[in-house]
């Protein structure tokens, strides 16, 4: 039925959906099975499952799993399963996209009464392999801008970790430095779950691609001192305006880019674009833990600083109005944020 596949932090074998569990990495390499739904819920929750594209091409393999598992389940209790992949985590838009496309496109004829399983499983590789190849156009697109020698700024992680290939942001940087342009880049940790420190290293020392880890309290000074030239981020959630939704961090960096005169771009594929949502301040922003804040576990062990009743604030994204954005880097085309609104009627006229 549904075709084996295998990318860095998730495959599909001898009919076995695993998942790399990235808690644990880079120390250990962990892999786990997702055999319900349920199992894949609490991976994207608890961010074994993370990144935008990853977590919308899991959740959709997982609806397959559901579906080739039950073969009497009836149509109502498809939909309720696909309900609660849907609304695993609430800002990457990934995930509802995908889950809607499994639904709408594997509707059954309106005399049968359940989905196919088969269709479900053509449809999720269909996803899969669009998500591999989405990467690959816009971290074209992205190597064409960056120019020899620049010392580029990422945050979070936005690779081959977070997505079914090479990456988003980090796809880019792959590109240029496959593209021999010698550029450094600067990688910043990420609290609070430090994806950056973590994630984004393990797969920089996979490709020796050369890297100077910094805390995040750090990029203003590296700005003032001419180290960047360009910064590369993720989304998670674009408006239609322009605005996205991306890793908490991910605004104050725009703000000292605009001050520095340093070009910003957010890199995704279309799948993260949200056309029904206004601007930023529509996009939901997930709450998460206080003890994420509140502590740390990796090289200094797992320490708590600050009493569990103590008051935290712990959004996971934060929103960059279009006017900080120099350009959206898709797997359709380079945009000026400014005027993102008619691209994407364009876009999804072209799609369609
Ligand atoms: C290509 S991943 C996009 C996006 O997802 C990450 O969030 P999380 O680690 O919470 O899943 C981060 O915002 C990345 O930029």
């Amino acid at each position: 039925m549904l075709k084996d596949f295998e990318y860095l932090s998730i495959r599909y074998k001898d009919e076995k959906l695993e998942i790399l569990d990235q808690r644990r990495l880079p120390d250990i390499e962990e892999w786990m099975e997702s055999k319900t739904p349920e199992d894949m819920i609490t991976y994207i929750k608890q961010l074994s499952v993370r990144g935008a594209p990853l977590i919308g091409v899991a959740a959709s393999v997982a609806l397959f799993v559901y579906v080739r598992d039950h073969p009497d389940a009836d149509r109502k209790t498809i939909v309720e399963v696909s309900d609660q992949l849907r609304n695993a985590r609430p800002t990457a838009v990934n995930l509802m996209n995908n889950i809607d496309t499994m639904i709408q496109l594997s509707q059954p004829d309106q005399d049968k009464r359940d989905y196919s399983a088969e269709k479900m499983a053509e449809l999720a590789y269909s996803i899969v392999e669009a998500e591999v190849e989405m990467c690959r156009r816009m971290s074209e697109f992205g190597a064409e801008l960056v120019q020899q020698g620049e010392g580029i700024l990422t945050h979070c992680n936005t690779g081959g970790v977070a997505t079914p290939g090479m990456g988003t942001a980090l796809g880019v940087i792959r590109a240029a430095h496959r593209a021999g342009k010698q550029i450094h880049v600067y990688v910043d940790e990420t609290r609070p779950l430090l994806q950056g420190g973590r994630l984004t290293t393990y797969e920089l020392e996979r490709e020796q691609i050369p890297y100077t880890l910094i805390c995040d309290n750090m990029a203003a000074t590296l700005m003032a001192a001419g180290k960047i030239q360009r910064v590369l981020v993720g989304a998670d959630r674009i408006a239609r305006n322009g605005d996205f939704a991306n890793k908490i961090g991910t605004y104050s960096v725009a703000v000292l880019a605009k001050y520095h005169n340093i070009p910003f771009h957010g890199v995704a594929p279309w799948s993260t674009v949200d056309p029904a949502c206004p601007s930023g301040k529509h996009i939901p922003i997930e709450q998460r833990a206080p003890q994420e804040v509140q502590g740390a576990s990796g090289a200094f062990g797992s320490v708590r600083w600050a009493p569990k009743d103590s008051q935290t604030f712990n959004p996971a994204f934060d929103v960059t109005p279009n006017s900080l954005i120099t350009s959206l880097i898709l797997d359709t085309g380079v945009y000026d944020c400014q005027s993102f609104e008619k691209y994407v009627e364009q876009i999804k006229g072209n799609l369609s």
